[in-house]
């Protein structure tokens, strides 16, 4: 099912636990501020993600908070599990994925993402107040040794670890992982001063690029072969190209449908009428009907 702006539904995104392990100074919280106190099921999770299917996702993403806090995630892989799912993966901190990796990759997941902003641990504590990168790397290696491949590194551009980039790049290029780089999206004016553009870091590695990939159903992210490293962009920020190339739609760790990152207004409860025993597809289809390009061009309606 396309929205009203002709967008396709390809991706499912699953906040599993607003709970954290870490404290990121930045943390969007996958744009859900409120908290309900309701938590779904690993069986709820899943009956929501095969109605999903039906509306043409393909992609299922978890997440957090830290999805691996969840004690039952592997519970939640195995009812999310099916074979029209062309994709499942996670982005995680990576303070617990060298205990989980093995775990996690027999139980259906494909690939984890791994959010890495500075290999210095005294800045990597800044950032995220309990955090260890030696541990985090530790994980990273496991993913890596049990296939759950691709890995990706997320790194965030901000003011106070954009010096670091070259280290990571590097680590990137010998552990074989892809590097996404990522604009800091501040969610209150305090953070403002963090942000750095990244447009002219993305310019420098397009002019040495060997080979350059959209990846269209992503928000037309670019994508950049370097000497052997893929580098990929995420930059959302007054970006109407990105938002009217999106195909993702939501689902809060409390079980609300929500059909834009940046928006909390216009949340579609779907976990009170699935614990009433009602049909959920009319859940789809009031998020997708209320979802808009958060960042508009002068041409969309
Ligand atoms: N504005 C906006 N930002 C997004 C969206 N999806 C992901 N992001 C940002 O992109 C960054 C990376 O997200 P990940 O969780 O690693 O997942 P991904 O890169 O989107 O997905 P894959 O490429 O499939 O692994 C995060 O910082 C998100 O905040 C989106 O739909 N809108
Ligand atoms: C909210 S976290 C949840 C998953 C997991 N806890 C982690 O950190 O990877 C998902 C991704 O959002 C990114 N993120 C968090 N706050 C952000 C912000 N203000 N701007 C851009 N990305 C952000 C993180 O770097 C991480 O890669
Ligand atoms: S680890 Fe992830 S969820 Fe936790 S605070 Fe950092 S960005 Fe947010
Ligand atoms: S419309 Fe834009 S901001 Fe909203 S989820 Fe999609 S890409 Fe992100």
């Amino acid at each position: 099912m396309k929205d009203k702006f002709g967008r396709e539904i390809r991706s499912l995104r699953i906040s599993v636990t607003q709970k954290c392990n870490l404290k990121c100074f930045y943390c969007h919280k996958e744009g859900r501020k409120e908290n309900t106190n309701r938590s779904m099921l690993p069986e709820e999770i899943g009956k929501i993600v095969k109605t999903s299917l039906d509306f043409g996702v393909k992609k299922i993403k978890i997440s957090g908070g830290e999805p691996l806090l969840r004690k039952d995630i592997t519970e939640i892989l195995k009812n999310i599990r099916d074979k029209r799912i062309k994709d499942t993966s996670m982005t995680t901190n990576g303070i617990l994925l060298e205990e989980y990796a093995e775990k996690l990759k027999d139980n259906g997941l494909d690939r984890v993402n791994v959010s890495l902003d500075t290999l210095n641990n005294e800045l990597y504590k800044k950032i995220t107040k309990y955090g260890d990168v030696e541990k985090v790397k530790r994980g990273i290696e496991k993913a890596i040794d049990v296939g759950l491949t691709p890995l990706k590194i997320n790194y965030l551009a901000m003011d106070i670890n954009i010096d670091h980039l070259k280290d990571i790049m590097e680590y990137c290029r010998e552990i074989g992982a892809i590097l996404q780089i990522i604009e800091f999206i501040p969610t209150n004016k305090n953070l403002n001063k963090h942000h750095v553009d990244i447009t002219p870091i993305e310019n420098k590695i397009k002019e040495k690029a060997d080979k350059i990939i959209t990846r269209k159903f992503m928000q037309n992210r670019k994508k950049y072969v370097l000497d052997g490293l893929e580098i990929e962009f995420v930059r959302p920020m007054d970006n109407t190209e990105f938002c009217s190339h999106c195909t993702r739609i939501r689902l809060t760790h409390d079980g609300f449908l929500k059909p834009c990152l940046l928006r909390d207004d216009n949340l579609v409860d779907v976990l009170t009428p699935l614990r009433k025993g009602e049909d959920i597809r009319r859940c789809f289809v009031e998020c997708i009907n209320r979802r808009e390009p958060y960042f508009k061009g002068k041409d969309a309606k």
